[in-house]
């Protein structure tokens, strides 16, 4: 495939050039960001709060292959590469390149490392100083590593240039001569001045073109034939990462999700995430597109302060009821008792905007009559007009008999002002296993000793792996729950 070719390169070719040995293997990284962690906030007494942008990440990445990261805007990939080129210093965990630990290494294995992985960043306007020549900005990193007389960094620019389709007179010209793509082609040359072995494309061709992506993401699938580079892809452009990757790693809040080779992943997704992120690619039909808003509602939860249990579980559309609960609701009926308890969990419900109609008092900001709440909350005979209008409130679905009695119960506790007691009635009824245990990124039975080309685990529950061995919770095998889908 020429680096001309209007399509991008097809990945056959590239899976059967990657070899059996990681190159770069994450082992359970960290990366945590701390904010009011000032002097002034230390003397203030502020406690600092932890942005878990990663949290405890393990993949490899084997030499000659290109492994795709995957997520929404936000869950931690960029994070990810910089912490595993050590651009960013990790709060736990280690990283192997070559079977070298990143973050014990001595200066000068430290440089060689820094040679050898390189990044190419999103954004070739910003990531390009002005001021400087095409030609300074492709030598600098030789010059830093003090590789070769002038001459031979300018010759080794001359070369890098027409290699990477630009033309060796254009050393002395300056970046905003270029236009997008040719200035991402130069942060490309800049990458390869070192001859890396290993390099991080971060959204490489995010800020460019439509028309002029597929001709970058040709030229980096020639590189690394001609180069033998392993690359790490980062993108949240599902298009680019199946016509570019060999495996996908998809990641969610500071976890992974799944992890799979690239045609397995689009074809059978197995984690909830990534089959919502697959229904989310735009669609040509109205109808598509509406089925899609409904796939992935919501926005990330903040990292400050992530979900326990399943990260997803907030927004998964296939939360994992007790086995005494899953025959008896649907799983929306079942979404909105526990969107409930959130929300009385969260103390976001006012007993004193609770309005009832024709109580005959006075009236809150929507017209309603208010009820009169005291300091242990509802007068008794108030509650069951206070039950039933939160349940037409909150509960879009009538609840069958039992489950009714339930939270009938928990809401009048509510009334009661015994929140802890609200919540813990409806806990103790409908708490999932999806929010008590963190799945691990496992694959059970004969798939553990494929290859890595074949291995595709994930993190989930529905899969019978990474659940509470204690639970007595009956984890439903994923065929069933696929039928409920
Ligand atoms: N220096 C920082 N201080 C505090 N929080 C940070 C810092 N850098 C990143 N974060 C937070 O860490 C989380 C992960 O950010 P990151 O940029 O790695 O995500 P991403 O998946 O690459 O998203 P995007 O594609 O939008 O860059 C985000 O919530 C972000 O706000």
């Amino acid at each position: 495939m020429t680096a001309n070719s209007s399509e991008p390169p097809s990945r056959t070719e590239a899976t059967t050039r990657a070899d059996d040995s990681p190159l770069v293997s994450v082992q359970n990284l960290e990366k945590y960001f701390f904010e009011n962690d000032s002097l002034l906030d230390r003397l203030l007494g502020s406690d600092p709060v932890a942005v878990r942008a990663v949290d405890g990440v393990s993949f490899d990445v084997y030499r000659g292959e290109t492994l795709g990261l995957v997520g929404e805007s936000g869950c931690g990939k960029s994070t990810t590469g910089e912490t595993l080129l050590r651009l960013q210093e990790p709060t736990g965990g280690r990283v192997e390149f070559d079977g070298r630990n990143i973050y014990d290494l001595g200066r000068s294995k430290l440089n060689a490392f820094r040679r050898d992985a390189q990044v190419v960043f999103q954004d070739p306007f910003s990531s390009l100083d002005p001021r400087m020549t095409v030609g300074s900005i492709v030598t600098q990193p030789l010059e830093i590593h003090d590789v070769g007389t002038k001459a031979d960094r300018e010759d080794r620019a001359r070369d890098l240039l027409e290699r990477v389709g630009l033309s060796a007179d254009q050393l002395d010209r300056y970046p905003h001569e270029f236009s997008g793509g040719q200035r991402q082609r130069i942060g490309i040359a800049r990458a390869l001045a070192l001859e890396p072995e290993f390099l991080v494309l971060d959204e490489p061709t995010s800020a460019l073109d439509v028309s002029v992506q597929a001709q970058v993401l040709n030229l980096l699938d020639d590189l690394q034939d001609e180069f033998d580079l392993t690359y790490l892809l980062i993108s949240h452009d599902l298009s680019v990462i199946r016509h570019v990757c060999d495996r996908v790693a998809v990641m969610y809040l500071g976890e992974l999700a799944e992890v799979g080779p690239v045609e397995t992943l689009f074809e059978d997704p197995k984690h909830p995430y990534t089959r919502a992120l697959l229904e989310s690619v735009p669609r040509a039909s109205t109808d598509e597109r509406d089925r899609d808003r409904e796939t992935l509602s919501g926005d990330v939860p903040s990292p400050r302060d992530p979900p326990s249990g399943c990260r997803f579980r907030t927004r998964c559309p296939q939360v994992i009821p007790p086995a005494d609960v899953e025959d008896e609701l649907e799983q929306s009926t079942y979404r909105q008792i526990m969107n409930l308890r959130e929300r009385i969990e969260a103390r976001e419900i006012t007993l004193e905007e609770v309005g009832v109609e024709g109580s005959g008092r006075s009236e809150n900001d929507a017209g309603e009559a208010t009820l009169a709440v005291g300091e242990d909350g509802l007068d008794e005979s108030e509650i069951p007009a206070f039950v039933e209008t939160m349940k037409d409130r909150l509960l879009a679905d009538e609840l069958p008999a039992g489950h009714d009695e339930i939270v009938t119960d928990a809401l009048a506790e509510l009334a009661r002002r015994n929140w802890d007691g609200a919540a813990d009635r409806l806990r103790e009824e409908y708490e999932s296993v999806c929010e008590r245990v963190d799945p691990a990124l496992e694959e059970s039975g004969d798939a553990r000793e494929s290859g890595y080309r074949r291995r595709h685990p994930v993190a989930c529950h529905l899969y019978g792996v990474g659940a509470d061995p204690t639970s007595e919770t009956q984890i439903p095998s994923p065929s069933s729950n696929a039928d409920a889908e």
